[in-house]
């Protein structure tokens, strides 16, 4: 299971958890301008706008998994298992392979607008990066400050949703994710007056009772419900500090815990990592299962006039700051 989430101060921040049961060598990448990429079907490609995610790098090839273009526009790509189709090439559409969306449209685009405008002749295509790295089933979130949509590619060929939450978890497909919001509409974060019944007297015996039946299992509706709650409702001051800090609480409040998602042969599902990028200032801060301290790494502080990727292992470990 994975979430992503936007959130807007005086910045745009754009993050995600990534759920998982093992890492595949996650790395901060960036990917500077005019790099080289050679795509399946489409041929030379060398990016206008460098970007910065995170990656496993096979090669020299950025495998993203979620980054933020220096225009400030971001992508994630989140498991859709069971509903994501890939098609053969067609005729008169920008054929491109499922690992090279997120290249070929932070490279290409400086707005969520521009995406929508290549989006709307875009095919994905079936092609798989290599035998032992297949097709990866995902659906993305695409914001930028004026906005969020989420792309699906289905069994009837491409989709492209508003996304008036800013939220994006894994199944069922994203129309069913937001029509579900409407079973949670009399949820608030104020205490409710009572409606029950005229005549009974029911104390507010607790703080909170405004998002009472808010789902707290780790499902991807009840995820999406908490998250959208969550983010929806969030107040934080506007300085980069409380901003990153505040980002963090919403994705920590749909975080896996080890030993809460059991899979089959005694593994479980962990949040790995959690990510909150400031856009607009290219800034990727992370934090890890085993690290909560935050780490960043600015691309502005890179040559993004260069012609290598720029790759940082991630900080795993707790640094603990003791006080006395
Ligand atoms: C596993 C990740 C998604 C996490 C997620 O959504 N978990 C939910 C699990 S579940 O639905 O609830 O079961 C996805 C997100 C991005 C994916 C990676 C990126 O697409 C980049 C390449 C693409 C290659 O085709 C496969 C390896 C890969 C390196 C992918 C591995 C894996 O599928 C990743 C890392």
């Amino acid at each position: 299971m994975c979430t992503a989430a936007t959130y807007t101060t005086d910045s745009f921040y754009f993050g995600r958890n990534l759920d998982y049961e093992f890492s595949y060598g996650d790395e901060v990448t960036v990917t500077p301008r005019a790099y080289p990429f050679s795509l399946r079907c489409m041929g030379d490609f060398r990016t206008k706008y460098a970007m910065i995610g995170m990656a496993y790098v096979a090669g020299e090839y950025p495998l993203y998994y979620d980054a933020v273009n220096e225009k400030g526009l971001g992508i994630a790509g989140l498991n859709f298992v069971g509903n994501a189709i890939y098609h053969p090439a067609q005729d008169g559409k920008s054929n491109v392979a499922q690992f090279e969306l997120i290249p070929w449209l932070l490279g290409s685009c400086a707005t969520l607008a521009e995406a929508r405008t290549l989006l709307a002749k875009t095919n994905i295509v079936n092609i798989p990066f290599s035998e032992q790295l297949p097709l990866a089933q995902l659906h993305w979130l695409i914001a930028d400050k004026t906005g969020s949509i989420v792309v699906e590619s289905t069994a009837d060929g491409l989709h492209i949703y508003d996304n008036p939450v800013g939220v994006l978890t894994n199944n069922p497909p994203f129309p069913q994710q937001l029509f579900a919001l409407n079973n949670y509409r009399a949820l608030s974060p104020r205490t409710p007056a009572v409606a029950f019944a005229d005549g009974l007297d029911l104390p507010v015996y607790s703080r909170g009772l405004g998002a009472l039946g808010l789902p707290g299992d780790l499902s991807s509706q009840s995820r999406f419900v908490r998250a959208a709650f969550v983010r929806m409702n969030a107040k934080s001051g506007s300085s980069e500090a409380e901003s990153v800090g505040q980002f963090f609480h919403i994705l920590h409040a749909v975080e896996q815990q080890r030993g809460c998602c059991e899979l089959d042969g005694g593994k479980y599902e962990i949040t790995l990592y959690t990510s909150c990028c400031n856009a607009d200032k290219g800034i990727y801060y992370y934090t890890t299962y085993g690290n909560h301290q935050i780490t960043a790494v600015d691309m502005h502080r890179e040559n993004l006039d260069g012609d290598r990727l720029v790759r940082y292992p991630l900080v795993q470990g707790e640094q603990i700051a003791l006080q006395n």
